[in-house]
């Protein structure tokens, strides 16, 4: 060997496995009056990554949330696969449900002076799980309740305040520092912001960003707004009538998003620096169907502006409309083009993916 060879090439860097917290494979819910609420939902988020859940109200987010923790009632039908970290939420016995429901995953709902109970102090109100699940003394729960409320930005003074005694952002601050009672690993997190003013919806927005990085979460955020899922989230799916219709990076999703629902979606919700052709509310005819009796074909086909015959019969399925962005249009899977830009030709989601993206 002569010193002018060229030496071995370093080993490459070691790579940090992703770990998989949730996969939901082919789910269904239906409510015991016959609403097929959610239809086929196909759904991954690792650790670290935020996953947007939008559609208008009735499409089917909440159930789908509700499904995650088994929290839906009894006479619900419900099928398909909910994995949290490899487990199946659907086929746990009750006990493990309840265990669970805190540590693995937790949920913040929406409104928190309707989800706080109005009697007890706040301190307490997050000590009660550290006191169910984490086997902790009344002492060392309420310390704990303490350390939380500072976490999200609260003084550990204010455990001993009412519900009422705080304001809207205060009592929100406090149903995050719940859900993190436990160390969950996946936070779902429906309408978090909903009730709150645009200043407080940021700070509450910022603190979910900053909790999900420094604790590496996975979180699932519903809304119906799609600019404020798009500005927090790494990835956004689209419901409609119970489906997945689009999903795809958060931004692609909302800048050019390739399902004519949530092309309308996104023009609903206007950014700054919108030219006047964008930002002029492109209006959606209609209402979204009632789950009890959807139209045949695609869903969408009697409110769609660019439906084709065939979408009154025939409904698609996911397909690649770019690089990890998914739609179920007629449009994609012929490539022709759309009111947002050019269209790739889509491959069936059996061809090229999985479960999910
Ligand atoms: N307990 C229930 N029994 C029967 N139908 C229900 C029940 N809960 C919800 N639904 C129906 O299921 C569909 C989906 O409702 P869901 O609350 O999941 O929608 P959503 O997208 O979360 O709406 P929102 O944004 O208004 O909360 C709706 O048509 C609703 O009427």
């Amino acid at each position: 060997m002569t010193d002018t060879q060229t030496p071995p090439a370093p080993p490459p860097p070691p790579t940090t496995p992703t770990r998989r917290l949730l996969e939901v494979r082919d789910l269904e819910v239906t409510y015991a009056g016959g609403a097929a609420a959610v239809r086929g939902v196909n759904l991954t988020v690792d650790a670290g990554q935020k996953l947007g859940l939008a559609g208008e109200s009735g499409c089917g987010k909440s159930t789908l949330a509700l499904a995650l923790l088994r929290l839906l009632p009894s006479r619900t039908r419900v099928s398909g696969e909910i994995l949290l970290d490899g487990e199946d939420v659907l086929t746990m016995k009750w006990g493990r449900v309840r265990a669970v429901r805190w540590a693995g995953a937790s949920i913040v709902f929406q409104g928190a002076m309707h989800s706080l109970n109005a009697v007890h102090r706040v301190g307490d109100q997050i000590a009660e799980p550290i006191l169910l699940h984490r086997k902790a003394t009344p002492a060392g729960a309420r310390k704990k309740a303490g350390e939380l409320l500072e976490h999200v930005g609260l003084p550990a003074a204010r455990a001993s305040a009412y519900p009422h005694e705080l304001s809207g952002g205060q009592r929100q601050r406090v149903m995050i520092a719940m859900a993190l009672a436990c160390d969950p690993r996946l936070v779902i997190a429906d309408e978090p912001t909903t009730a709150l003013d645009v200043m407080i919806q940021a700070q509450i927005l910022r603190l979910i960003e900053q909790l999900v990085a420094e604790q590496d979460l996975g979180l699932v955020m519903i809304s119906h707004d799609l600019a404020v899922l798009a500005d927090t989230c790494d990835r956004l799916a689209v419901m409609y009538a119970g489906r997945v219709v689009e999903e795809g990076p958060a931004q692609q999703v909302y800048e050019n998003a390739r399902h004519p629902y949530g092309q309308a979606l996104s023009a609903a919700f206007p950014r700054i620096g919108d030219t006047a052709s964008r930002f002029a509310p492109r209006g959606l005819p209609g209402d979204p169907p009632d789950p009890s009796g959807l139209p045949s074909g695609c869903t969408f086909h009697p409110r769609c502006p660019a439906a084709l015959p065939s979408c009154a019969t025939e409904d698609q399925p996911l397909r690649e409309a770019g690089r990890g962005h998914w739609a179920a249009c007629v449009h994609v899977a012929a490539g022709t083009p759309d009111p947002a830009g050019a269209a790739t030709e889509g491959k069936a989601v059996g061809e090229a993916r999985s479960s999910s993206p």
